[in-house]
Parts: structure tokens; C-alpha cells; sequence
């Protein structure tokens, strides 16, 4: 897709958008061939998805902020919230003033409590639930989930417990085949979304089909999304920007400088790179939107939760009074103990999350944190 195209929607009821809908995207993608996925087909496909009814699980600041993308996309959304007073905010006033305040959603977007009432006629659902919540909402979704509907998860956590990753949980819980679930990630921020910055994404799935068909719903004038088959690698590039913000929001809090966190920042992306590796994912993808964007990102921005969580801690509050003070999701902080049993699992050292959690249990002092200064044997030119 060239840069104009991704900035004006494909209009509707063209030639191409028929022969889409005609051919199916596997025939389309096949006619393009590999190669051009990231141009033509993203164009083709989106032309003939307008209008598409999609479901967005999860109501709070990126459930919401997604809603808010595809609808702006030309998709019918309908969002579902936990909380009823929530559900009837986005319906009627287009506000979620919990999550997004001042932020006017789309008079398109609907929101209901209801999860069946959501689910009706959708044909995509997007997942945006904490992650340690995910297999709980998974099993009252399971009876009434669509058949043959791609499931695509918006989170950036690993489960407590089984180390799993989103997309497994969700392969695990509702019994479908892993070619239909997808992931979304990259540097997105919900509040600067919400303002339509304009922002890339990356669509992950092992079918190549799946991936082109959220992409393509998930397209809009100021929000691009691009594909790829390494779901390994942009799930866990997501979950692990998390741990090195926290890291980040650390040394900021205790007063250090740019030094230190340009330091911890190039060190955390090789040890993020070290650990998805290990499981099988591509290095580049640690290098793109997924992995090296979305930590820039996170690891700069006051808006990050995991940064600030990490800040208040190098502020010297205690792990259980900034949970306490969090009133949003910060996934690292569930994440440090399973990416360090996973990474034990590979004999993969992360001297960063280690630290991190040493602070998270109260037995290294914030002041004392500089894994980049930890004895290692790998090359430091990477
Ligand atoms: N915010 C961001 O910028 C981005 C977030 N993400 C990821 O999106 C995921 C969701 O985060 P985000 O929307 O930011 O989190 P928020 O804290 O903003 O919202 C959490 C949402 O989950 C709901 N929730 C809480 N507990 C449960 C439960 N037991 N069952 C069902 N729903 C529950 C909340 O409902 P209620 O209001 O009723 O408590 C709320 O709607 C995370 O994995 C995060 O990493 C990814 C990219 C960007
Ligand atoms: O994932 C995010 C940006 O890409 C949001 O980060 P936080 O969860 O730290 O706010």
C-alpha cells in the first residue's frame, strides 16, 4: 500500500472490491502473490470489508480506543463493556469518560454489557481484556462464539501460572483453529490513538489470510496495519516492552538520566530479541513496530502505565502500593515471574527482568538497579 492509499480508504463498490468478495482472499492473495501483501491486498480487501460487523471484547482505554479505529475504518462496531454504565455511556452520550476523557467516539459504535447482544452477526471479534483475566471471559464466550470468526487478541501479557501467550490461551479455551486467531500490536499508545495521531501496527497470524482480513478492517486514514506470519515474535515483542518500561519508569523514578536508560533501553531490546528467538521467533520482527517501536514507544512516554508503574517503584513506593494507585492495566508487573521461568526454560539470561523483579519483591533497592552494568559474555555490538 502506498503511503496515499493508506491514508484514504479504498471506496466502496469498485471492480476490485467485487472481485474480492468473488475470488475470496486466499484467491486474492494467491493472484498477488506473497510479496505484495503489505500493498494491493491490504487495499483490495479493506475495499471490500467496508462496513463489516465486528465485536471488541474489553471497554476500557484500548478496547475502546480499537472500537474507535475500525469504526473510523468503516466497520460496524459493537463494544462490549463489563459494566453497564459503561455500555450505556458509549451508546449514548459517545463518551467512556472512565478511559478516554474528552474523547468523542463515533456515533456508529455502540456498546452493550450483553455479550450475546455484541456478538450478533459479528464477523471479526477483538480480545482487549487484562490478560490474567482472559481464560475467565474465554469460557463465557466459548457457547455463543460464531463459528468460523477470527478471534484476534489485542493484549500484551503472558498467563500467570502456564506462561502461555494470548493467542495460546485463546487457541486453548475456545478449541478453534489456531489459523483463524491473529494478534495486533506495535507502538499504540490508546490516548494519542484515540486523537488520531497517526500510528502503524502489526497484524500477526499464522494464516497469512486471517492476518490480510483484520488488517484490513483494522485500517484507517491515520492507523495502518501491516501483516505478518510471526505471531511468536509480536506477541511476546509486546509482552516484553512491558518489562523493560518497568525497568525504564525505575531508573527514572530514582532520578537517573538519559545515560542510563539508553543503557537499559538497547540492552533490553537485544534480551528481548535473545528470549522470542529462543521460542522460534524472527529477529526482524523484534527490530519492527512489535519489538524496537513499541518499546520507543513505552519505554518514553508518561501515558504508559508500566512506565509509570515502574516510576512510582523508583520513587521508592512498595509493589502492593502501586498496584493500589494503578487504576488502569499494567501487564508487566504480571508478567516479570512467567517470562522468568520461560526464559530459565531456554537457559536465556534477562538480567533486566531479573532486576526488575528483584525490585517488584522488595529485595533490591531501586537505587541499585543497572542490569546493563551485569557481567555477560555476548558480543555488545549488535
Ligand atoms: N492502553 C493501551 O495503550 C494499550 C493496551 N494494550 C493492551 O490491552 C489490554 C487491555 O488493556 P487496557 O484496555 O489498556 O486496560 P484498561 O485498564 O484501560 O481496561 C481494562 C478493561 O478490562 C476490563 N476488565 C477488568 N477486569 C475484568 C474481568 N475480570 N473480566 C472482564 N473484563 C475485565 C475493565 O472493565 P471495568 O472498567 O469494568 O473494570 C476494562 O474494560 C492489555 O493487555 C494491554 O496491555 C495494548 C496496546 C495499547
Ligand atoms: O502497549 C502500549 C503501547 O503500545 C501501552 O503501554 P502501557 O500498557 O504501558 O500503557
Amino acid at each position: 500500500m502506498s503511503k496515499r492509499s493508506s491514508r484514504e480508504p479504498a471506496p466502496t463498490g469498485d471492480g476490485t472490491a467485487k472481485a474480492a468478495r468473488a475470488s475470496g482472499i486466499a484467491g486474492l492473495l494467491e493472484r498477488l502473490g506473497r510479496g505484495s501483501v503489505t500493498t494491493e491486498a491490504i487495499t483490495i480487501v479493506q475495499a471490500a470489508s467496508l462496513e463489516r460487523r465486528v465485536a471488541v471484547l474489553g471497554a476500557g482505554s484500548w478496547g475502546t480506543t480499537f472500537a474507535k479505529v475500525l469504526a473510523e475504518g468503516g466497520a460496524d462496531v459493537s463494544l462490549w463493556a463489563r459494566r453497564p454504565e459503561i455500555a450505556r455511556e458509549v451508546t449514548e452520550t459517545h463518551r467512556n469518560s472512565d478511559y478516554l476523557p474528552g474523547i468523542n467516539l463515533p456515533i456508529s459504535l455502540t456498546s452493550s454489557s450483553r455479550i450475546e447482544q455484541v456478538l450478533d452477526g459479528a464477523e471479526q471479534i477483538y480480545v482487549s481484556v487484562p490478560s490474567q483475566t482472559l481464560r475467565q471471559n474465554l469460557a463465557d464466550l466459548r457457547p455463543i462464539l460464531p463459528a468460523g470468526v477470527p478471534v484476534v487478541s489485542l493484549m500484551k501479557g503472558v498467563e500467570k501460572g502456564t506462561g502461555l501467550r494470548m493467542s495460546e490461551v485463546i487457541v486453548q479455551e475456545l478449541g478453534i483453529d489456531p489459523a483463524l486467531v491473529a494478534v495486533a500490536s506495535g507502538p499504540n499508545l490508546a490516548l494519542e490513538i484515540a486523537k488520531r495521531q497517526p500510528t502503524a501496527a502489526v497484524v500477526s497470524s499464522e494464516s497469512l489470510e486471517t492476518a490480510t482480513l483484520v488488517a484490513a478492517t483494522a485500517t484507517n486514514p491515520y492507523f495502518r496495519s501491516f501483516v505478518n506470519t510471526d505471531v511468536i515474535g509480536t506477541e511476546f515483542g509486546g509482552v516484553l516492552k512491558n518489562l523493560i518500561a518497568v525497568a525504564i519508569g525505575i531508573v527514572d523514578g530514582v532520578g537517573y538520566g538519559e545515560n542510563t536508560k539508553a543503557s537499559i533501553l538497547t540492552r533490553g531490546l537485544a534480551e528481548m530479541t535473545s528470549f522470542a528467538v529462543s521460542f522460534g521467533a524472527k529477529p526482524e520482527t523484534l527490530a519492527g513496530l512489535a519489538g524496537l517501536g513499541d518499546l520507543i514507544a513505552t519505554c518514553q512516554s508518561p501515558l504508559s502505565r508500566n512506565n509509570t508503574a515502574g516510576r512510582l517503584l523508583g520513587q521508592g513506593y512498595r509493589f502492593d502500593d502501586v498496584v493500589r494507585q494503578m487504576n488502569q492495566t499494567a501487564e508487566g508487573l504480571a508478567s516479570v515471574a512467567p517470562i522468568l521461568e520461560l526464559a530459565k526454560s531456554r537457559g536465556v539470561d534477562m538480567p533486566i527482568v531479573q532486576q526488575v523483579a528483584e525490585v517488584l519483591a522488595g529485595t533490591l533497592d531501586p537505587r541499585d538497579i543497572a542490569p546493563h552494568l551485569t557481567e555477560t559474555d555476548e558480543p555488545q555490538g549488535e
